[in-house]
């Protein structure tokens, strides 16, 4: 919902007012060009983009060949963010596509010389608008980023963009961990070699909060790759962090890049359209909390009354725009970030018809609330609000939401 709109209606895609960075029009020399290949004329049906990231070495480019060279009948473009010069090694790794049947070679789009989440973004806009000219070539878009890449920034960039909104929709994010040398990086943010200018996430307030932490708080799907270095206790103590920093993601261990299934599980798995209630009972179990920097926590509160919904947005919104929790003071909570959001909040209907259901999406600082069906749940299904982030589990949170949904408080 944009600020202007009424609040009684259910708002759909809301984001913060911050004045959008206009993407100044980048001028064709700037923005990549594509491999040649026939254009054509296929009706506009939105393609899926999957971004894979995760840290230097992590087995990202690997995933990438292992998925071109699958059959999955899938005609897949592929954009790559790599620092500097590897690109053309990356391209060769990359696009190198033995079963590609197709006379044109796979659409590819070099990123190169920065990083789109921070240094690139118009270009990396322009060049994934760039590559939709070529659409009906392609059904997927892949976009590997560099292995220092926050992809709190990146995801937004496509529900933010309402430009690419119109032609691709965002599927996951998978993450490739090492799981010979994650732990290493999240407790000495070893390998984190983000610039000072490109505002370093190492909170002053306590705990290192690495690129490591961020890449696997806002995945969708996690590769725990390279299991083959590990044992199978230093793998599952790995697994069992992971998961208590991501509690809503999917976690495979991999060598090798590679699963037993692309469909469903990396691909087409539509992490940000629906949000199903098998996606959110491992985070509702709650966990120990092996992670000092970021955690899973689950909000669980009754059904909301229709005239609770705009109690419940004012709660969101002041949660993720704000950095505050209503109605606590600021001194009796410590600073939190949420990074990634899912919700699935049944209503409590005024005459007794089946209970429809709202459906919660966020990262970092945009979210979006649709309405659906109920799934003929019984009514007295619990809500349940899954947050993942910083500081997300103390109890002023979960006093702040009940606060916030007491009516005509
Ligand atoms: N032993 C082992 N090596 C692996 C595995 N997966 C990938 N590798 C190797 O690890 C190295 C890095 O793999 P890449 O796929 O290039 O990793 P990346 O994440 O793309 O790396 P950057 O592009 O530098 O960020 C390559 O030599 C791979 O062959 C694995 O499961 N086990
Ligand atoms: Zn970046």
């Amino acid at each position: 919902m944009d600020p202007e709109s009424s609040d009684d209606e259910v708002p759909s895609l809301v984001v913060p007012d911050i004045e959008q960075k206009t993407s100044q029009p980048i001028t064709q020399d700037e923005a990549p060009d594509l491999v040649p290949s026939i254009t054509t004329t296929d009706p506009v049906t939105k393609v899926p983009i999957t971004i894979v990231t995760g840290y230097l070495g992590a087995g990202k480019t690997t995933l990438l060949n292992y998925i071109l060279t699958e059959q999955h009948g899938k005609k897949i473009a592929v954009i790559l963010n790599e620092f500097g010069d590897t690109i053309d090694i990356e391209k060769q790794l990359t696009v190198s596509d033995a079963s590609s049947t197709s006379a044109s070679p796979i659409p590819f789009v070099p990123l190169a010389n920065g990083c789109i989440c921070c240094s690139v973004k118009d270009v990396g806009v322009a060049a994934i608008e760039n590559l939709m000219e070529q659409r009906g070539l392609f059904d997927y878009i892949l976009l590997e980023t560099t292995g220092l890449a926050d992809p709190g920034n990146i995801a937004p960039l496509f529900w933010l963009d309402d430009g690419l909104g119109s032609t691709i929709f965002l599927d996951g994010i998978v993450t490739l961990v090492d799981a010979k040398n994650v732990l290493k990086s999240l407790d000495e943010g070893a390998g984190d070699e983000r610039k000072e200018e490109e505002g370093v996430r190492h909170d002053d307030h306590g705990p290192l909060l690495t690129t490591a932490h961020l890449q696997i708080s806002h995945a969708d799907v996690i590769l725990v790759n390279k299991a083959d270095l590990v044992s199978d206790e230093e793998l599952q103590q790995v697994v069992e962090r992971i998961q208590s920093i991501n509690g809503l993601a999917r976690i495979q261990t991999t060598t090798k890049s590679q699963v037993p299934k692309l469909e469903g599980v990396l691909l087409d798995i539509h992490a940000y359209d629906q949000v199903k209630d098998a996606d959110l009972v491992f985070a509702s179990k709650g966990h120990s909390h092996l992670d000092p920097s970021i955690t899973t926590t689950t909000l669980q509160f009754p059904p909301l009354t229709p005239s609770q919904i705009p109690l419940f947005d004012t709660f969101l919104r002041t949660l993720l725009w704000d950095n505050e929790l209503p109605h606590i003071a600021p001194s009796a909570y410590t600073p939190f970030e949420i990074h990634r959001l899912k919700g699935r909040i049944p209503l409590r209907s005024s005459n007794g018809q089946e209970g429809k259901m709202l459906i919660v999406q966020g990262v970092r600082d945009v979210y979006d609330v649709m309405e659906v069906e109920g799934t003929g749940e019984k009514e007295g299904g619990e809500a349940k609000l899954v947050l993942i982030g910083k500081g997300v589990g103390q109890e002023a949170v979960r006093e702040s939401l009940g606060m916030s949904l007491v009516e005509g408080g």
